[in-house]
């Protein structure tokens, strides 16, 4: 199965570093979340993973080839994004009939069959469609082609709940019956971290934090208890998130293999909370950008 080594990448955009050495594994199959807050980086990085765009430093190889040297290794991945098609005159299922012909692993019923499950017309011409209809397309498109590695960069752009969860359920049945290299970039963490193997975040254009996603989830928990106790529990720990209802309070606390401290807390009487990839998220870039 498909292995990207991003090694050393840096994006300058003019005077704008974008990207700062980022050095990462990806090992298919598996699902990787991408996450950044606004400007952190993510479709540029996505960017060059897909070959779209050219590191000032650095490089991207798929099993040890350079991905821009090998045209080959091209085709092997897909780089799925809003994409403006509001020019595209033509019907959306002959788009589709085209990358039929282009991409030997495109399977058309696939694309089908999800198009009739977001109730997407492919009759209509694709500049006809609405954001969400044209996330909707694009999503077809992605998960149709079968790419060994294949990207999602802020897929479900202007998608609704219900159209967001078919999207989640096709990327589960995929993984299921066709394992691939999924990279999924997203702000909407709590909705779709179920589907996450593993997670990087970055933050300001570098790799924040990385690791399978129960590594990421064991360095951390909460406890909630007595305001006095819960302090006297935390002191010298590094604390992410704290809440206090009455004399009540609640903190979220950051520790890497957490398990012998959670253990102390339970047998303390604290109530044990685990914590979210998202609490993980917002708590680590909030904290950084307080130290900017
Ligand atoms: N074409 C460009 N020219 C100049 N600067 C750019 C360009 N593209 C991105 N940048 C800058 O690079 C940085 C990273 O942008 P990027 O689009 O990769 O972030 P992102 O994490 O995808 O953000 P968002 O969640 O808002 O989509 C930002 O500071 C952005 O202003």
């Amino acid at each position: 199965m498909k292995a990207m080594e991003v090694q050393h990448v840096s994006v300058d955009f003019k005077k704008e570093k974008a990207l700062n050495d980022i050095t990462i594994t990806l090992n298919g199959p598996g699902v990787y979340g991408m996450l950044g807050r606004n400007g952190a980086g993510k479709t540029t990085l996505l960017s060059v993973m897909a070959n779209y765009l050219f590191p000032t430093d650095g490089a991207v190889y798929i099993d040890g080839e350079p991905l821009f040297e090998q045209k080959k290794q091209t085709s092997q991945v897909y780089f799925c994004y809003p994409k403006d098609i509001s020019a595209e005159t033509e019907k959306a299922s002959k788009l589709l009939k085209r990358m039929d012909r282009m991409i030997p692993s495109f399977d058309m019923e696939v694309a089908k069959k999800l198009a009739k499950r977001f109730n997407l017309n492919l009759n209509k011409r694709a500049s006809s469609y609405s954001t969400g209809m044209a996330s909707m397309f694009q999503v077809v498109k992605g998960i149709a082609t079968r790419a060994p590695i294949t990207i999602f960069d802020e897929a479900y752009a202007g998608m609704d709940a219900p159209a967001r969860e078919i999207f989640y359920e096709a990327i589960q049945e995929e993984q299921e019956h066709h394992p691939r290299l999924f990279i999924i970039s997203t702000h909407y963490i709590s909705e779709v971290e179920y589907l996450f193997d593993h997670a990087i975040i970055l933050h300001n254009g570098s790799v924040l934090k990385e690791g399978s996603y129960e590594e990421l989830l064991s360095s951390g928990f909460s406890v909630t208890g007595e305001a006095s106790q819960v302090d006297a529990f935390t002191k010298g720990l590094e604390v992410l998130k704290e809440k206090t209802l009455g004399g009540t309070k609640q903190v979220v606390i950051f520790k890497e293999d957490a398990d012998g401290l959670k253990q102390e807390a339970e047998e303390l009487g604290f109530e044990i909370g685990s914590l979210t990839l998202q609490d993980l998220f917002t708590s680590l870039t909030k904290e950084e950008q307080q130290d900017d």
